[in-house]
């Protein structure tokens, strides 16, 4: 019999995160499997961005191992923080695509070249080859007619799915974001949460969700982990957490946020 089981995308294994004196990440372990889609909820300060900015190689970790398609974060005698040389950091960030609460387009690019733009620097693509990516991208995010526009001429929800374009066009093995509609005003927020609805049930891309929007999460994920402290109390399908919730944490948070 074939053993049909992938081995993970990404592995958290024992990992601490410290600040200070806060460790907000105490032995943590946490597995993500290839073209799953994962969303993380839990009160504000439980860790869930910081998990995603570890990911990001935004933040060094103390102890503890993290791959990422067995690429291992440290390297063999690197020093710290990072125990990382910024080559490898690079390396890695190339693979791992991010979208922020706040947009971070540039200001002074036109819509395409924020897209286009990493794909010829990082990935050394041609501008015509990098240009037809972003074409195609800004099509499926709706965006195709702006292209030449700028950021400060678009909407917020605008915006966002340009950074959603800009995320993809690195064709990153992981997409990670980042309460992506926290900062959008309440009527911008349904169309960013229909083209990443769209990418979840159309690719199969790695996707990493933190968002406060209950329903959104339950619509997109194959998992939700209820995160508390640091540490993951209970996961599993959105079904089961969401209407049979079996850790008292969880009961409590989805009773404060659904009412
Ligand atoms: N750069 C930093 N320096 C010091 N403490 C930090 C830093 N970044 C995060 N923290 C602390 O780490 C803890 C976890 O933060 P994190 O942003 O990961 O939580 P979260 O679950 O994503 O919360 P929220 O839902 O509010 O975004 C918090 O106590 C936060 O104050």
């Amino acid at each position: 019999m074939t053993d049909n089981v992938k081995p993970p995308l990404i592995q958290f294994a024992g990992v601490t995160k410290r600040f200070g004196a806060l460790t907000v990440l105490d032995n943590f372990n946490f597995e993500v499997a290839p073209g799953e889609k994962v969303t993380l909820i839990g009160p504000s300060g439980s860790g869930k961005s910081t998990v995603l900015r570890i990911l990001m190689t935004l933040e060094p970790f103390q102890e503890g191992r993290l791959t990422l398609a067995g690429m291992d974060y440290h390297e063999p005698g690197a020093a710290a923080p990072f125990r990382a040389s910024e080559r490898h950091l690079r390396n890695i960030r190339s693979h791992v695509g991010m979208v922020f609460q706040s947009f971070n387009l540039f200001p002074h690019m036109s819509v395409i070249r924020n897209v286009a733009e990493a794909p010829v620097r990082v990935l050394g693509l041609s501008r015509d080859e990098a240009q037809a990516r972003a074409v195609d991208l800004l099509a499926l995010v709706g965006l195709a007619d702006k292209k030449d526009h700028f950021p400060s001429q678009l909407s917020g929800g605008q915006q966002q799915r340009v950074a959603i374009a800009r995320a993809l066009a690195m064709r990153p093995r992981v997409l990670l974001f980042d309460e992506p509609t926290s900062a959008l005003d309440p009527q911008l927020v349904g169309e960013v949460l229909a083209v990443i609805r769209d990418l979840a049930h159309e690719h199969d891309l790695t996707m990493l969700l933190v968002t406060h929007e209950m329903r959104f999460a339950r619509e997109v994920s194959d998992r939700v982990c209820f995160f508390d402290k640091g540490q993951i109390c209970e996961q599993g399908s959105p079904e089961a957490i969401f209407t049979a919730p079996s850790h008292p944490r969880t009961c409590e948070f989805l009773a404060s946020v659904l009412g």
